[in-house]
């Protein structure tokens, strides 16, 4: 079996059903070796044709009745035992993977393709089930079944069994020299399938760009070298695989052949009064003895078969846990802390203390916020405007803790964050992120995604807040119309929308919108603008902006430049201490002016 501390713990949850499982497949294993027993008495009552002959033939085929019965009944116990347990073994290892995705921070996403994560749910844990089920089958058939017959076939005669047991001992011995190879050949194919899903996944999500940019036939190419590269792994692990199952055949096939010459030879032997000897050792074996032995021998093809399939499986599966273990046991760098302080009633009073930030995979030297210093006070709304890059999303990110604080601090009412529990945080902040993400789902759950239990008033007047409800009504299907990838294809706006509106109905005493108002035309703009003003008063509110005319109506703008504060005052002061606010406001007019001439 398959044992690491992640199957362990599964391996005895449903230990009931492994062990009812392998008792029935044990039981199956016993029975059946009963039938060349059965073959061996026929024969010799065939060829001695006792006075009794009907009556002993009468009882060996009541027994091979009830022996198939037997057999019936334990191959439908174990069937249906042991595939449930690998079924749920798999399926509490996806869940445990799922919790495990939730806890991973941005930055585990940063370094590992969706792809390759998905690759991890799919084809890794089919084959590690694959492995707790038939695995398990194919070891215990293996070694029950196998031990029997052996000890049978040695009672019978156990020089003839040497004569079969050599070139079995040989296959072990090779099984275990070539598994750890192959276990390498599918790690290799399995990091190839990877690439092959995130290159896929990449290109269904980027369909629009390649087709606007006319590159579908580049690739195609490119797709076409990673399958092709993918193909030959496969090739390669099922070459080997091959190789091993037919040597396995051909030596069991050597094998029965000559346990037919010997044992022929030395049946013939004894019955002209001249024993065989081998190994030292008379063969004394009969014409119904041969039948029998021949007849487990038989029975032994199939765990010798099973051998070079459990090479194969375990090396397979054992590349599989590998990976999986790795994502289960991936560091969780964003942890609550020892006796974390949970945000309650919270004002909305924010603070960026000394606060400097890198991104883990940026160069040491390139800081993406550095000596933030500034507070806002609870229910104050503010805006954020600065240069593209200068570290307007990495702000709020990390007033989030999507990353660690590790240089400085931030404090919620005064609160430093890393010492908050996470949860309480998160809840105490509604988000609209820059990228508009909504999920397949009806607009209205998208909108209802903080709490599902919300009525159908409150939906409606999120909508109305975020000015997008005389769209949903538009729709046919109105608040049920579904959006997203399988639903009608939303316009960026009606988007960014919908995502403040998701925000809006947390009713979060802090709310931050990050460009979440750049797609809307100025008159919706100046409409939401309003609703917070008038909906959000008293609760803290931060907007970010692309366009300075977005928030210069708020009472206080923090301007970044290059990821330092470069300002935090009224839009009327800004005009005189800050460049770059200055800058932006002469380009807005400018703007205003080309567009008047325009006109
Ligand atoms: N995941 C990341 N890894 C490394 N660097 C990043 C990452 N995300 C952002 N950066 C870098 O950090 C800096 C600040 O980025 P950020 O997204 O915070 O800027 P922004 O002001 O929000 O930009 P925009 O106006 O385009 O939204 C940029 O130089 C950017 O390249």
């Amino acid at each position: 079996m398959l044992f690491n501390k992640h199957m362990l713990k599964y391996y005895l949850k449903y230990s009931w059903l492994y062990i009812l499982g392998i008792a029935a497949l044990v039981a199956v294993d016993y029975v059946q070796t009963w039938i060349p027993d059965y073959l061996g008495e026929i024969t010799d009552i065939i060829k001695e044709q006792p006075s009794d002959a009907a009556s002993q033939m009468q009882r060996i085929l009541i027994m091979i009745f009830v022996v198939a019965i037997v057999m019936f009944a334990g191959r439908m116990l174990w069937r249906f035992t042991l595939f449930n347990a690998s079924g749920r073994v798999e399926g509490n290892l996806r869940h445990e993977m799922f919790l495990k995705s939730e806890k991973l921070s941005q930055k585990y996403y940063h370094e590992n393709k969706v792809g390759s994560i998905m690759s991890w749910f799919t084809t890794d844990l089919e084959t590690i089930e694959e492995y707790a089920g038939f695995g398990v089958v194919t070891i215990v058939d293996a070694f029950f079944l196998g031990t029997i017959v052996i000890v049978k076939m040695v009672q019978l005669d156990w020089a003839l069994a040497i004569v079969a047991f050599i070139p079995m001992i040989l296959i072990i011995i090779w099984g275990f020299l070539i598994e750890k190879f192959m276990s390498k050949l599918w790690l290799e194919r399995q990091n190839n399938y990877d690439e092959l899903y995130d290159f896929s996944q990449e290109n269904f999500t980027g369909i629009r760009v390649i087709k606007a940019f006319v590159k579908e036939t580049a690739n195609l190419h490119a797709f076409a070298k990673i399958a092709k590269k993918n193909q030959m792994k496969n090739v390669s692990f099922a070459r080997v695989s091959v190789i091993f199952d037919v040597l396995i055949e051909l030596i069991i096939a050597a094998i029965a052949a000559m346990l037919l010459g010997f044992g022929g030879y030395a049946v013939y032997h004894s019955v002209i009064g001249q024993n065989m000897v081998l190994f030292g050792h008379e063969v004394t074996l009969g014409a119904g003895g041969l039948v029998a032995f021949i007849a487990l021998f038989d029975s032994l093809i199939w765990p010798m078969i099973a051998m070079g399939q459990i090479v194969s499986m375990r090396s397979r599966a054992k590349a599989s846990l590998k990976r999986v273990s790795q994502f289960l046991d991936a560091e969780e760098d964003i942890k609550n802390p020892v006796n974390a302080h949970v945000l309650e009633n919270v004002s909305g009073k924010i603070t960026f203390n000394h606060f400097s930030f890198s991104y883990p995979d940026a160069p040491v030297e390139v800081k993406s916020l550095e000596d933030v210093t500034f507070e806002i006070n609870a229910g104050e709304t503010i805006g954020i405007v600065g240069k593209i890059g200068c570290g307007k999303t990495t702000l709020v990110n990390s007033l989030l803790r999507l990353y660690n604080v590790e240089k400085g601090s931030i404090l919620i009412d005064g609160h430093d964050i890393m010492e908050c529990d996470i949860t309480s945080l998160r809840n105490a902040i509604a988000y609209v992120p820059q990228d508009n993400f909504l999920f397949s789902d009806k607009i209205y759950n998208n909108i209802a995604f903080s709490d599902r239990k919300k009525d159908p008033v409150a939906i409606q007047n999120a909508a109305i807040f975020a000015d997008v409800h005389d769209n949903i009504a538009a729709f046919k299907q109105g608040y049920d119309t579904v959006s997203g990838e399988r639903g009608v294809t939303l316009s960026g706006g009606q988007k960014q929308r919908i995502s403040i509106a998701r925000a809006y109905i947390k009713e979060s005493p802090i709310m931050i919108m990050d460009d979440s108002v750049s797609a809307v035309d100025v008159k919706t703009e100046e409409t939401i603008l309003k609703n917070i003003r008038e909906k959000r008063k008293g609760k803290t509110t931060i907007v970010i902006a692309s366009r300075v005319s977005t928030v210069s109506k708020l009472n206080r703008i923090l301007v970044l430049n290059d990821g330092k504060v470069e300002a935090f005052d009224t839009p009327e002061n800004l005009l005189k201490v800050s460049p770059t606010y200055q800058r932006m406001v002469y380009l807005q007019e400018l703007e205003k002016e080309v567009e008047g001439g325009a006109n």
